[in-house]
């Protein structure tokens, strides 16, 4: 198996198209499979303006996996604002170098002409009653189309049936996303995926700001308001971790002191259904599982975050 020690510097294989790729991925499996045994092939799917917490899935991914691909691709059809997709971040050189220094084998960059060649599909997958909630109810189609274009990066990135070598496939995903994670999980065993999905604890700044390619575009003093949103979290945990009653109402209250955040939803689910719980007003001390969610607005940029308790 490649290690992060034998792969970094490397500069890694670009692909343009399917054919590309599946050829690439039939030589690195060739290449680097084990004598005998399951090969194993990872695939990190990102939208490029790659961080530490993009590289945090790319090292795991790189740790676990004989073949590792990544893929960069700026996916119009979950943007339901034009202006965000117009100004998303693209940086590929930078990426390839992060890359590089982490050992990928193989980068997809694909035009949305190999992606979509028919342009917007016919035959959508509906993310149901799950995907209308939360970043789906600010984000109106979002979830859709993220489904759509993972539904096909997994299908590119399939080690190909011919190899004569078993693979084992896996593909890697931030808990930061976590309404998105719950969804592919979803999708993969509601249409038999042959992948496993394996999720990547949120990487923080040093302050506790979750990482995003999305943050550049804050000011500092922006930047410095939106840690209320650890702030909060992190009081409800602490209140959980002392099984004491959580009072959403007034860690969501400590929003109010920051007029540059503009809170949109903070909610306590079941981490696997996404359901409410019913702990907001309640005098009685948390017990079970629970995952808090957060999403704000900072000027123009809205950020995510999230938070397990009573693991
Ligand atoms: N801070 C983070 N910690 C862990 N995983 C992350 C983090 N940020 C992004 N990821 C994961 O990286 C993958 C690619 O995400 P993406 O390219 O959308 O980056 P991003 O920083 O989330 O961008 P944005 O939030 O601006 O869309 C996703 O699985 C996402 O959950
Ligand atoms: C999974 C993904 C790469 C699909 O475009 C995107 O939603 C992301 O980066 O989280
Ligand atoms: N990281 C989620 C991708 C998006 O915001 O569209």
């Amino acid at each position: 198996m490649s290690t992060p020690a034998d792969t970094a510097g490397r500069t890694p294989r670009i692909v343009r198209t399917a054919a590309e790729l599946s050829a690439a991925i039939a030589r690195a499996i060739e290449f680097n499979a084990p004598e005998q045994g399951t090969a194993t092939l990872g695939l990190v799917p990102t939208m490029g303006a790659l961080h530490s917490g993009h590289e945090s899935l790319v090292s795991t991914a790189r740790a676990h996996n004989d073949v590792l691909v990544v893929s960069i691709f700026v996916n119009e059809l979950q943007f339901n604002d034009a202006q965000d997709f117009a100004r998303y971040p693209r940086t590929l050189e930078a990426d390839v170098e992060i890359l590089a220094r982490a050992g990928a084998d193989i980068v997809f960059a694909p035009q949305a002409s190999t992606v979509y060649p028919d342009g917007r599909p016919l035959i959508k997958i509906d993310s149901g009653e799950l995907g209308s909630k939360f970043e789906g109810a600010s984000r109106p189609g979002h979830f859709d189309g993220m489904l759509a274009v993972v539904a096909k990066l997994l299908h590119f990135a399939m080690p190909p049936a011919t190899l004569g070598v078993p693979v084992s496939y896996r593909a890697y995903f931030g808990q930061k996303d976590a309404q998105q994670l719950v969804l592919i999980n979803r999708m993969v065993a509601d249409l038999n995926y042959p992948v496993e999905i394996c999720s990547v604890p949120i990487i923080r700044s040093a302050e506790g700001l979750a990482l995003s390619s999305r943050n550049q575009f804050l000011t500092a003093e922006q930047a410095k308001a939106a840690l209320v949103i650890h702030r909060a979290l992190s009081l409800v945990k602490e209140r959980a971790e002392r099984h004491e009653p959580l009072y959403l109402e007034d860690a969501a209250g400590l929003f109010e002191m920051e007029p540059l955040v503009e809170l949109d939803y903070f909610e306590l689910v079941d981490p696997r259904t996404l359901q409410e719980l019913a702990f907001n007003c309640q005098d009685t001390p948390f017990t079970g599982e629970g995952l808090l969610l957060v999403a704000a607005r900072v000027g123009e940029v809205r950020l995510i975050d999230n938070m397990p308790l009573g693991y």
